[in-house]
């Protein structure tokens, strides 16, 4: 084959997967500066080879996808992206090529800043909010309209004198105040913090229960208005009417009249963009009249008449002082650099991240080297590159430790697995506090009168080695204790005397399995209402529970392998720790639903979709995202997707509406009583 023709497919499926990553798992492996410095070297040799032209490069391409757990809606216009560069000239270039294609007239520019996110389109009929797309590939999108509803700055109702129909598309954020408190509540429930604001928001569209998109702090920054019969001529205007009918647009954009202007906002907000609220990576410059972007149009991929200057993320180089490693509550080993403090994009970095093992060997990083260090997505800072220039003579290759540094015991690293363990869970002071840390914190057991420390100080007195020694507590040995006084120690007791109310799927949390999160303790505790039958469950039988995928479950059946795990259980229940789900509980629900599937679409008068998924699955009825000849009913409310519809008739599946419901339930359960 043509080496070139070979090239070009290598950067072609790497970038593919590079899309896959970014868009559908939110979880990106590359920078977004290499990703597009990639693209423009495909692009590069694409221009110079026509004859390898293919229609599903990534290049000609939006690269977001329709994932298959949402109804898919087609956009009545097509949601582009943004053709990008790093270089002034470039965007020098840019202009002047527009300024030619529309024959010397006169250019007014819109500069606004590039949020950083997910796009979304807003459809308004009437003044009401009626849809609510994911850009997708483009062409089609997942329709996530009851996942938006729940933003607050997204209007639901405009105001003002707004056109009878109109598409505005914007972009959905997280702020990042919202993002680091978000993060610190994750941190204190022992669960692992978000990576950045923009992969999180994207996930958070895609959540399927919206009670839970509702309790994330999510916002909507709006951009364009497409439509027929608009009441304005340019870009600037229409924002300004946007703002007007009650939606978010930042203040920060600007009406330029020459290249000067535009070179002038960029240059202040490369450097001021840290003091934003939220996180942009560029400026967008856009062409301000609307008839003038129509007689320039688009490429297969962006419009001509706007570009995406992409600031480059800030790096600046310092010296590492030391390398730490940190023990969390699982036993898993983070590398942490130590650096000497210095400014970076507006906060003094000391700490940079390390990943692993691999991590360190990749770059070769040495203590006393100067490194670069940069903030990209990631909250945390990370080392980029080692500047090997200035590296000292006679420096040593950066041993990993090979035993914990809390309890000596030599370090484990499963195949596959890129973290390094230790793997002395009962013996390992870090672990142990951690493990009792997490039993107690707010979404576990709850336990007021006892914070963090308190167990740190506990332990160390060795007054506790597990969290079923909580309950043995006295008032008398916890008073002696730093800052216990009467009162306190009283607060301590009675609080853990209290955690033996909450109720067993929280229990099943607080325990610390590996793997298992309040959801998937909630499902545990579903499938298996006490944790006699849950201990016995086993591999196959786990992985059948929905969503319970072999990760978790060989982490449960690890578990309860474990003798001194089963001991403190035991322990536990003896005290009187609900092991079960109550009688009390199992009376509210029902039977009535076995076996009977059912899809729930649309938006409901009298109960909202979670309280009605929840009525069914607390009479033992299932509810399934989407429709197949299993289902057994449709609850549709207003708005139901045509496509489902479609497909309901098609299968002979009985569309009922929230009522009817409510009766068929009503109906079998005086029958039954
Ligand atoms: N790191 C990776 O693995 C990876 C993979 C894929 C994509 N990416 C990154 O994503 C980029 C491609 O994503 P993209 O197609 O969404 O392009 P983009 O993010 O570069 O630009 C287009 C998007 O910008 C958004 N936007 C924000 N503010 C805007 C404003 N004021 N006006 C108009 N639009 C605005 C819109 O939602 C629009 O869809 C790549 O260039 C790369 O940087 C990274
Ligand atoms: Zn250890």
């Amino acid at each position: 084959m043509d080496p070139i023709l070979e090239k070009i497919q290598e950067l072609r499926e790497e970038l593919t997967g590079h899309n896959y990553n970014y868009y559908v798992l939110d979880n990106p492996t590359i920078s977004d500066y290499d990703f597009d410095m990639k693209l423009k070297e495909l692009q590069q040799l694409e221009a110079r080879y026509p004859e390898y032209h293919d229609p599903f490069s990534p290049t000609v391409r939006v690269g977001g996808m329709i994932t298959k757990n949402f109804e898919t809606l087609v956009h009545e216009y097509r949601m582009y992206s943004l053709d990008n560069s790093y270089s002034r000239e470039e965007l020098e270039d840019w202009e002047k090529r527009v300024q030619r294609i529309l024959g010397g007239t006169e250019v007014d520019f819109v500069c606004e800043l590039k949020y950083d996110g997910a796009s979304i389109s807003l459809t308004y009929e009437n003044g009401r909010l009626v849809r609510a797309v994911t850009r997708g590939d483009g062409f089609q999108g997942d329709d996530v309209t009851n996942n938006v509803k729940t933003i607050r700055s997204v209007p639901l109702k405009l105001k003002g004198n707004y056109p009878e129909k109109f598409h505005i598309r914007g972009e959905i954020i997280i702020p990042l105040e919202g993002f680091s408190r978000m993060n610190q509540e994750r941190v204190e429930a022992g669960e692992d913090p978000y990576m950045n604001p923009r992969n999180t928001a994207s996930g958070s569209l895609k959540l399927q229960d919206n009670a839970e998109v509702a309790k994330r702090p999510l916002d909507c920054l709006l951009y364009s208005i497409i439509g027929e019969k608009l009441n304005f001529s340019t870009q600037f205007e229409g924002l300004e009417k946007a703002r007007e009918w009650g939606f978010k647009v930042p203040p920060v954009t600007k009406l330029c009249h020459s290249t000067r202007e535009v070179m002038d906002f960029i240059d202040y907000w490369d450097i001021h963009r840290h003091e934003l609220p939220y996180e942009t990576d560029g400026v967008v410059v856009k062409v301000n009249s609307l008839a003038q972007q129509d007689e320039l149009g688009y490429t297969a991929k962006a419009p001509r008449w706007a570009l995406a200057y992409k600031f480059k993320a800030e790096q600046v180089s310092t010296r590492l002082s030391s390398i730490s490693y940190q023990v969390g509550r699982t036993g898993a080993i983070t590398p942490v650099a130590n650096l000497e403090p210095v400014l970076l994009a507006g906060t003094t970095v000391k700490r940079a991240s390390l990943h692993n093992a691999d991590q360190i060997a990749k770059l070769d990083v040495r203590v006393g080297d100067t490194v670069f260090v940069e903030k990209g997505g990631e909250i945390i800072p990370k080392i980029v590159q080692v500047d090997f220039t200035r590296r000292q003579p006679g420096s040593e290759p950066t041993v990993y430790i090979t035993h914990c540094p809390e309890c000596s015991t030599e370090l484990i690293r499963k195949e596959g697995e890129a973290q390094h363990y230790c793997p002395n869970y009962y013996g390992c002071p870090p672990q142990i506090t951690g493990r009792i840390q997490h039993y107690i914190s707010r979404k576990a057991m709850d336990i007021e009168g006892l914070g963090g420390e308190t167990v740190a100080l506990l332990y160390k007195e060795g007054l506790i080695e597990n969290y079923a020694d909580l309950y043995l507590l006295r008032k008398e040995q916890v008073i002696p204790l730093e800052r216990m006084a009467d009162k306190s120690a009283e607060n301590l007791v009675n609080g853990i005397a209290k955690s033996k109310e909450i109720p067993y799927e929280r229990v099943l949390y607080a325990l610390g399995i590996r793997f298992v999160g309040e959801t998937v303790a909630k499902k545990l505790a579903k499938a298996y209402p006490s944790i006699d039958t849950l201990r016995r469950a086993t591999l196959e039988e786990l992985v059948a529970i929905d969503e319970i995928g072999v990760k978790i479950a060989e982490s449960v059946v690890d578990f309860f392998s474990n003798e001194d795990n089963v001991r403190i259980v035991e322990r536990l229940r003896s005290y009187g720790v609900q092991m079960e789900t109550s009688p009390e509980k199992l009376l509210g629900q029902t039977n009535l639903l076995k076996g009977q599937t059912f899809v729930v679409s649309g938006v409901f008068e009298h109960i909202s979709r979670n309280d009605l998924k929840k009525k069914i699955e607390d009479n033992g009825g299932k509810v399934a995202s989407s429709i197949s000849s299993r289902t057994a009913y449709v609850i549709a409310g207003d708005n139901m997707g045509p496509s489902k519809r479609e497909k309901a008739e098609k299968l002979d599946i009985p569309i009922i509406s929230e009522y009817d419901f409510m009766e068929i339930l009503q109906r079998a359960t005086t029958g039954v009583s």
